[in-house]
């Protein structure tokens, strides 16, 4: 029954049952915003900002401190991707979040704003996973797994970093390489993702006590995306015959939120 209960929020078929029971849930998810929260251009803007970033850290470390005139400090191994990531994500950007035990009792993990201020209408983080279009088959990779993420035109992000999910994500992620250039990455299903933005499938549901601070927004990668920064994309498509704009789902603030804040989402506000 505890397990029912930890992934049901998600599940669409316990979604659907309890939208005809439920008139003010029903309301909340007809009520469709026809434009988006942040247009497309200020995503894309912060996406490139970070991921520029990113490159240049890991390229060289100049950029980095010629913006801010401080000797970068040297990491190695997995701790460069994690403490290096966090310190471009936070020049870039303005503040950083990170993975913790959340706020709410037995909840589990929760995402927080660790360091400085995320202004409303900024791309806090990412909600990363394997795309499937809304034909394809993800019954077993959905069994007890409460990181299927939903889109309104039925399109699926599995975002759980564990089991089959994990390998089938691995696996698209090899396969789709564009000659030397990686397209997405992978480092989101380990504790010390490249991209510090990758951790938005830990963000909890919001409640009348802890009402959201953020909601998600769908963002399709446009073709002119650079493909040196794709290898920050912590998103792949199931199939490699799919002919549309890689899905990626951001959450965007709807407010100032401040270092220490728990960032809460409201699961049953379909996105746009
Ligand atoms: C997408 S996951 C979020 C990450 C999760 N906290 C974890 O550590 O794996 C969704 C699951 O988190 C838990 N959760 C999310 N919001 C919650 C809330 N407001 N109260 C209690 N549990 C919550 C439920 O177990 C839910 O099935």
């Amino acid at each position: 029954m505890w397990l029912w209960k930890s992934y049901r929020h998600r599940f669409v078929p316990w979604v659907v049952f309890n939208l005809s029971k439920n008139e003010k849930t029903l309301r909340q998810v007809t009520e469709r915003s026809k434009d988006k929260l942040v247009p497309d251009e200020e995503v894309s803007r912060s996406l490139l900002k970070l991921f520029r970033a990113l490159h240049g850290k890991r390229g060289s470390h100049g950029e980095l401190r010629a913006a801010h005139e401080q000797p970068v400090p040297q990491f190695s191994g997995e701790e460069e991707g994690q403490d290096g990531g966090r310190d471009a994500m936070f020049q870039s950007l303005g503040f950083c979040i990170d993975r913790k035990p959340s706020t709410l009792p037995s909840a589990g993990a929760g995402v927080f704003v660790t360091r400085g201020l995320v202004s409303k209408g900024a791309t806090v983080a990412m909600y990363p996973g394997t795309i499937y279009q809304p034909y394809e088959p993800i019954l077993l990779q959905s069994i007890r797994n409460s990181f299927v993420f939903r889109c309104i035109d039925g399109v699926l992000v599995d975002g759980n970093d564990k089991g089959i999910s994990k390998m089938v994500f691995r696996s698209c992620s090899g396969r789709d390489r564009i000659g030397p250039f990686v397209t997405s990455d992978t480092t989101w299903l380990t504790d010390s993702p490249r991209n510090p933005l990758a951790v938005g499938q830990y963000v909890n549901n919001c409640s009348n006590e802890r009402p959201a601070n953020v909601c998600y927004q769908e963002h399709d990668i446009p073709d002119s995306f650079p493909i040196e920064l794709r290898q920050y994309l912590p998103n792949v498509n199931y199939s490699q015959e799919t002919r549309r704009p890689l899905r990626c789902v951001v959450l965007v603030s709807l407010r100032e939120v401040a270092a220490g804040e728990e960032l809460f989402s409201n699961y049953y506000t379909i996105v746009h």
